[in-house]
């Protein structure tokens, strides 16, 4: 026998849309494979009036009231692609505590508030799913939390934002800065404000995500402080191109020790290295693990049908969970809460672009010790330097510091190595 369940959707812009253009071969995989039918009977948008891309199945009502979506007693599952942090909290607060599941792509919610939402739904009973929160098409977490659960990840090193990584690819090609923005923001990988985009606060949101899952660990945005990529140029991208590096905003979380690392940072990765390959809205991540050993996990970081396909996974893996009455996943709590320390105090080799003359610079360098060998005029590539010097050269506004990957100076790692539980995606 056919089972049928009302879903209710907040949201229809980028991911709503796509979630509305996949939903019918959703709806016959999940028929077809569960006996579940899936009727999406509310929609809920900002603007009734506003013209919409895609129409919506015939059996729903588009309102906007999010309180008609998560009060309705028939709705037994809420999809949140809405964004905003107060509203889409209150939103999906309710809808737990109305006893629905929800699937959600909200990584500035799931990253600062994630863990309390988490246990709300365990109280409640419910499930909370957010696959399409990192890294938009990638199946990354569900990999973390399924696929890594008996082995101990020791590093994540990703290119976690679609915008950004569009806007540092297509600057290497030639545009500039602004162009590339306004294409991105026009393709839908763009937050409807891209201020977290280019200020790496959307990477680091999406770094909290992963050293959850990864490392059970609670990493905050103030030990991650972001360096964005507004003040890269589309220069300095070419230059770096030219002689061997691109500049990607890279997130890093790194174990050492009993320590964990972490960065959200342009970086100059060599051309020989993977993540250099990954260009336009693709993102990638790196995870180093125990058993696994190196391994890399690719596709679309955002747009409408490839971040879509995520949400609608979890609707998959949702709907199978109402039906079994297993719900409310339980979350080991973080067995250890490791130290942390931002990559950028350990000692490491930079690009230095500099607009002083040369003669000045070379003065400069002298003075503090530096030795900078020449990669063409204003480009110079540091030896490894230590957190005064990188303070000292930072405070000079002709000139600005990239770390280039894989330079930096490990602190000797003397404690054994640590085993820390990791939480499942719940
Ligand atoms: N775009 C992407 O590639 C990705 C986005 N995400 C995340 O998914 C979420 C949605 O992103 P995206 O689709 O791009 O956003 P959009 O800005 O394209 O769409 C937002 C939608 O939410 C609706 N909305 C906004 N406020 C309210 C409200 N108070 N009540 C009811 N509806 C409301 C809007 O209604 P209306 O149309 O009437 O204005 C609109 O349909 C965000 O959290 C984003 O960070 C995650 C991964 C990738
Ligand atoms: N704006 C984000 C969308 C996906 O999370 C991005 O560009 O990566």
């Amino acid at each position: 026998m056919t089972t049928t369940i009302q879903v209710g959707m907040l949201g229809l812009g980028t991911v709503g849309s796509g979630v509305i253009t996949r939903w019918p071969q959703a709806v016959t995989t999940i028929e077809t494979t569960q006996g579940i039918h899936l009727q999406l009977t509310k929609v809920a948008v900002a603007h009734l009036t506003r013209a919409r891309q895609v129409p919506l199945p015939p059996e729903t009502h588009l309102t906007d009231s999010i309180t008609a979506v998560v009060a309705d007693p028939q709705i037994q599952l809420v999809i949140e692609v809405m964004g905003t942090l107060t509203t889409a909290k209150r939103a999906i607060v309710a809808a737990l505590t109305h006893g629905k599941s929800v699937i959600t792509a909200n990584k500035d919610l799931i990253a600062t508030a994630g863990q309390e939402l988490i246990a709300l739904a365990r109280r409640e009973h419910c499930d909370l799913f957010y696959e399409a929160s990192v890294a938009g098409g990638i199946p990354i977490l569900r990999t973390l939390t399924d696929s890594y659960a008996t082995d101990t990840v020791q590093a994540v090193t990703g290119i976690l934002n679609g915008t950004a990584n569009y806007i540092l690819s297509a600057m290497t090609a030639g545009q500039s800065y602004d162009q590339a923005l306004t294409a991105a923001q026009r393709a839908g990988y763009a937050e409807s404000d891209p201020t977290n985009d280019v200020s790496g606060l959307d990477t680091t949101y999406k770094l909290m995500i992963l050293g959850q899952l990864a490392f059970g660990q609670p990493l905050t945005r103030e030990q991650i402080h972001p360096v964005g990529i507004t003040t890269v140029t589309a220069a300095q991208c070419q230059v770096a191109a030219r002689h061997g590096w691109q500049l990607k905003l890279l997130a890093q979380a790194q174990r050492a020790g009993d320590h964990l690392y972490c960065r959200v940072a342009p970086v100059a990765v060599p051309t020989g290295q993977i993540l250099s390959q990954v260009q336009g809205v693709q993102n990638g991540v790196a995870i180093r693990s125990q058993a696994i050993g190196e391994s890399l996990y690719t596709g679309p970081g955002a747009g409408s049908t490839a971040t879509a396909n995520s949400v609608l996974n979890d609707v998959l893996v949702a709907t199978r969970r109402l039906q079994q009455g297993i719900r409310g996943t339980a979350l080991s709590a973080p067995a250890r809460r490791l130290p942390v320390t931002n990559l950028a105090t350990l000692p490491q080799a930079y690009l230095l672009f500099s607009d002083l003359a040369p003669v000045d610079l070379q003065c400069y360098a002298a003075t503090n010790q530096l030795v900078l060998t020449p990669i063409t005029a204003g480009v110079y590539q540091t030896d490894v330097l230590n957190p005064q010097q990188v303070r000292i050269l930072q405070a000079t506004e002709d000139l600005k510091l990239i770390p280039i990957a894989e330079t930096v100076q490990w602190p000797e790692v003397t404690a054994q190595p640590v085993t820390v539980a990791r939480a499942a995606l719940g």
